[in-house]
């Protein structure tokens, strides 16, 4: 074909042949550990594709891998992941299953187990007909979030409230997902939220926060070092463990005494449904219900700021929720299938903002990537941060415009933020349609106003936040 096209045949260049960044990985490794260069990881990929190209070779410490930022070179690695696809593991969290006796969910499963968990919890997970179960739930917090918000803003005199919202946002994030996964409320929106729930956030956060370095660092090394990270990062996820297992041993107690009338959440079908062991659940249940907070809650922080120091696009939101509010009460998801601005104002937020920074696949067979020969086995990924941000993918990168995901133009392989395919995120449709509903609310019933027009800062731990959450003002519409 390329003959006949006329054009000659793009000559295949060996794998050696591509751009390589850094030049000694333990070097390398120690300036990134010296320089907290881990937190401008995704800073440190960015500018080594300017320098280098649209793809490169990467090697800090123990761990090496190509690099791509194109759409073409993602379908092309994509095509080559097999029925089971596999990312780079996270040895601190399997070592920590294994030290205490834990099954693995699909997160850290590979192979035929992770494809037998996944293909039984997608029916509850991420089906459209699981997914419509459950959004009354994430619904009924949204709303409560606002009313508690409504009632804050009518104790001050100025009738606003400006506030910083990452914690309350953790709170929502958190009560919205546990009451999907275990049909109860956690009862976090109240003034005086419970206490072991705050725990449980707070040691979200620092697993996550002390998995960075341990990515880079051989946990046996640690470990052998004793080092206070590893400490921590121990007592952090048997916090995590405690709490899951508290709330599973509530919804188990009542699924013995008698089959529940009516749907009480995914926990409840899944063990209804009686496919997956009862430790499986568990294993899978505690990673959705970790998964499910700063996951989810940062997205929504930095929609919120987009949409305050962008009042046109605001206003365009508004507008459209108000029409869709006027068609009169419908199921839920036709409302939200009724918001395709709202919808792109996610993509556009992710675009820029990605939770997961890359997307990793080991290629099965031997694949090509911009010209350059990739051995099976060789581990790549897709940088989703800097694809968000290059102008060769994205006309005006730094503007904040939802609609260029409504246009007919080539969008394919531009919207990777849950990643592609079998092993993308499993809780993506819990998290589109609980940040869907709570700006659905939110937007409803504020006027969302920043003095700042600065861009936020980013850092990476493990999950992409901003370094100083933005100071948010509400203004209630009446
Ligand atoms: C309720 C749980 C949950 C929530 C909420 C969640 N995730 Fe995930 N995510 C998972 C799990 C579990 C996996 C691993 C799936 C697997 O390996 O089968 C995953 C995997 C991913 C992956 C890797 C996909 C791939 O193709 O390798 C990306 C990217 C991702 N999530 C992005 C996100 C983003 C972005 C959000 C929120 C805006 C989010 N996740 C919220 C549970 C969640
Ligand atoms: C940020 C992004 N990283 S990624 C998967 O793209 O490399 C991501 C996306 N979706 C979910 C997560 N999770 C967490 O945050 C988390 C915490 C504790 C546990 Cl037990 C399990 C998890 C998972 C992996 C579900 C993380």
């Amino acid at each position: 074909r390329a003959l006949c096209s006329g054009a000659a045949p793009r000559r295949l260049r060996p794998f050696e042949a591509i751009p390589r960044s850094g030049r000694n990985r333990w070097l390398d490794l120690y300036r990134l550990w010296r320089s907290s260069g881990f937190q401008d990881f995704h800073l440190g990929m960015q500018s080594n594709f300017q320098r280098l190209g649209p793809i490169y070779r990467e090697t800090v410490g123990a761990y090496s891998c190509v690099n791509v930022l194109l759409p073409q070179d993602a379908a092309r690695l994509f095509q080559a992941e097999g029925v089971f696809p596999r990312r780079m593991g996270i040895e601190a969290w399997t070592a920590h299953r294994r030290l205490r006796n834990h099954k693995c969910g699909v997160f850290l499963l590979n192979g035929e187990e992770w494809r037998s968990d996944r293909l039984l919890l997608n029916r509850e997970v991420i089906s459209p007909a699981g997914t419509r179960k459950f959004l009354p739930f994430l619904d009924a917090v949204a709303r409560d979030f606002t009313a508690v918000m409504r009632r804050q803003v009518q104790k001050n005199a100025r009738r606003s409230l400006t506030i910083d919202l990452h914690r309350d946002l953790f709170r929502f994030t958190l009560e919205a997902s546990s009451y999907a996964l275990y049909g109860e409320r956690l009862g976090l929106l109240e003034e005086t939220p419970d206490a072991e729930s705050q725990r449980f956030i707070g040691a979200v956060e620092t697993m996550l926060r002390t998995t960075l370095p341990l990515l880079f660092i051989p946990p046996h090394v640690m470990r052998w070092l004793n080092h206070r990270l590893w400490r921590d990062h121990i007592a952090a996820w048997d916090t995590i463990f405690q709490h899951a297992d508290k709330c599973i041993q509530n919804i188990y107690q009542e699924f013995c005494l008698g089959q529940p009338r009516k749907y009480s959440g995914i926990m409840a079908e899944l063990l209804l449904q009686a496919e997956l062991p009862l430790d499986s659940i568990k294993a899978n249940i505690t990673e959705f219900t970790a998964g499910g907070v700063d996951t989810t809650a940062m997205p929504l922080l930095f929609t919120l700021f987009e949409l305050a120091r962008n009042p046109a696009v605001q206003g365009a939101l508004r507008a459209e929720i108000r029409a869709a509010e006027a068609r009169g009460p419908r199921e839920l998801s036709a409302v939200l299938g009724a918001l395709p601005l709202l919808r792109a104002a996610l993509k556009e937020t992710l675009r820029l903002y990605p939770v997961g920074i890359t997307v990793q696949r080991y290629p099965t067979k031997d694949v090509v990537l911009h010209d350059y020969r990739v051995p099976a086995g060789t581990l790549c990924q897709v940088a989703l941060y800097a694809m968000g941000r290059s102008p060769e993918v994205f006309s005006s990168p730094e503007r904040y415009d939802p609609a260029r995901w409504l246009s007919k133009d080539e969008n394919s392989f531009k919207a990777l933020a849950f990643g592609f395919g079998a092993r993308q995120c499993i809780g993506r449709r819990l998290a589109e349609a609980e940040m869907m509903l709570f700006l659905m609310h939110v937007l409803r019933n504020f006027q969302i106003e920043t003095a700042s027009k600065e861009d936020i800062r980013t850092v990476f731990g493990f999950i992409l936040m901003p370094e100083k959450p933005p100071l948010l003002t509400f203004r209630p519409i009446d």
